[in-house]
């Protein structure tokens, strides 16, 4: 792989912080190490001593003094090694990376630790997407992703995709205004990156199949392409064995992955990473080095005390519990769905994730409904609007999410909603 070809001038520009990496060197050495160096603060001055946080399995994750001046200092930006090693390890083991095995320069699998994945998503599409800019993805999509994306000036353009996500047949019809043998010619504005949330898909709840990754996966190769791998609702997936991700069957190294801490662990304490190329990944970090510099040490070094307590069999056994409780509520969205909904709108059963994406029949678009009359109600849902490329067009979707209400409340909301779709479309 030509990893050249697809960064911006502005991540080709970027170079190591000197002072950055006589921080990690310090922290390398050992503590017989005189260093007059880095410009870090002397924790002494700090006011936090310790902390004891209570685990809800009556284990405790301890900060004693000397953990915690650690927790409150700078560290590294690609991540603490503990947490890292930690994630390389269950990466290897949950999709056994063809790239884990590469050399660095053909594509070696690398990570680093993001705050939250939509830090990673957000430094991955400032790596790769300049002005103008063809970008793949399938509509509607996440709005954070939107949000990233849009203000870099790029040209998204929709593949269709349907419950199993993006479909293979309409990504090559969409492909099929460039020739593969073209693509790397001067001025080619064939695209070089595709996005897609390939579990439990906000909003849709879509999941994609096997097969489908695939043939996407084979496109892509036709058309030197990336693949971002957004996939934050991949531990929410109700039924095993879980979809073979696009990392396991990246024998190019073109696969850039982001992870969420936020649905399994915490949403608040902002932990996500990057898988992907080494060349790429280590791209992101230089970017991590001139902005946030590392995400909090306190937060990854509590969550890796926790993990390393876990061990993967721990860890695996807690998404267990949680995926229990997702798959509980989905089913009470569902049943709420068919007793106040039927008719009147249309749904698929997501096999993943915490979203129903809803079209409500008989109404063009759900905007006033969702801001006005609903918010009346004091009931909140997401008008479809916002996932779309074009956000003015009219959408008779809505998401409705299952992750925070009690079933009496979610069927508190969908008795609403029939009833307001009655009136609506009959008025
Ligand atoms: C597909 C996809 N990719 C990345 C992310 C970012 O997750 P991170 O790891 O926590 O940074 C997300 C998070 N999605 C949402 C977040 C959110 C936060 C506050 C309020 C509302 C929110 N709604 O509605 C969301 O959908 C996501 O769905």
């Amino acid at each position: 792989m030509n990893y050249a070809r697809f960064l911006t001038a502005v991540s080709a520009a970027r170079k190591p912080s000197p002072i950055r990496m006589l921080t990690e060197l310090q922290q390398r050495s050992p503590p017989s190490l005189i260093s007059l160096a880095g410009g870090a603060p002397n924790p002494n001055t700090f006011p936090f001593q310790s902390a004891s946080i209570t685990v809800r399995n009556g284990q405790t994750v301890t900060f004693d003094e000397v953990t915690m001046k650690r927790a409150l200092q700078y560290s590294a930006s690609n991540g603490i090694p503990e947490l890292l090693t930690w994630m390389k390890n269950l990466q290897k083991n949950l999709h056994n990376p063809p790239t884990a095995s590469y050399s660095p320069e053909s594509g070696q699998m690398e990570m680093c630790v993001t705050t939250g994945s939509q830090e990673g998503l957000c430094k991955v599409f400032e790596m790769l997407v300049n002005p103008g800019d063809n970008v793949l993805l399938d509509a509607p999509t996440y709005s954070g992703t939107l949000a990233a994306l849009q203000p870099l000036g790029c040209n998204l353009i929709n593949v269709p995709s349907d419950q199993h996500g993006m479909i293979p047949a309409a990504l090559k019809e969409v492909l099929s205004r460039w020739h593969p043998s073209e693509v790397h010619k001067p001025g080619s504005t064939a695209p070089k990156i595709l996005y897609t949330i390939p579990n439990g898909g906000n909003p849709t709840g879509a999941s994609m199949t096997a097969e489908r990754k695939k043939e996407v996966y084979e496109l892509a190769r036709q058309y030197d392409m990336l693949i971002i791998e957004d996939d934050p609702y991949y531990f929410l997936q109700f039924e095993k064995p879980w979809a073979p991700t696009f990392l396991s069957m990246d024998v190019d190294g073109r696969i850039i992955r982001t992870d969420s801490f936020s649905k399994i662990l915490s949403s608040g304490l902002r932990i996500g990473f990057v898988t992907g190329p080494k060349p790429l990944v280590d791209r992101v970090v230089l970017h991590i080095q001139a902005s946030t510099m590392h995400t909090s040490t306190f937060t990854q070094l509590m969550v890796s005390q926790l993990l390393h307590s876990w061990g993967q069999e721990g860890f695996l056994q807690h998404i267990d519990r949680v995926i229990e409780f997702y798959r509980k509520q989905r089913d009470a969205m569902i049943s709420s769905a068919d007793k106040w909904l039927k008719g009147l709108s249309e749904w698929h059963t997501p096999s993943a994730g915490m979203f129903l994406w809803m079209k409500l029949k008989g109404i063009a678009d759900t905007q006033q409904l969702i801001m006005e009359k609903a918010l009346e109600k004091e009931v909140l849902l997401v008008p479809g609007g916002v996932f779309m490329i074009n956000s003015s067009e009219p959408c008779p979707y809505v998401r409705a999410a299952f992750s925070l209400s009690t079933p009496e409340q979610i069927d508190e909301v969908l008795l609403f909603s029939g009833k307001e779709n009655k009136n609506t479309s009959s008025s």
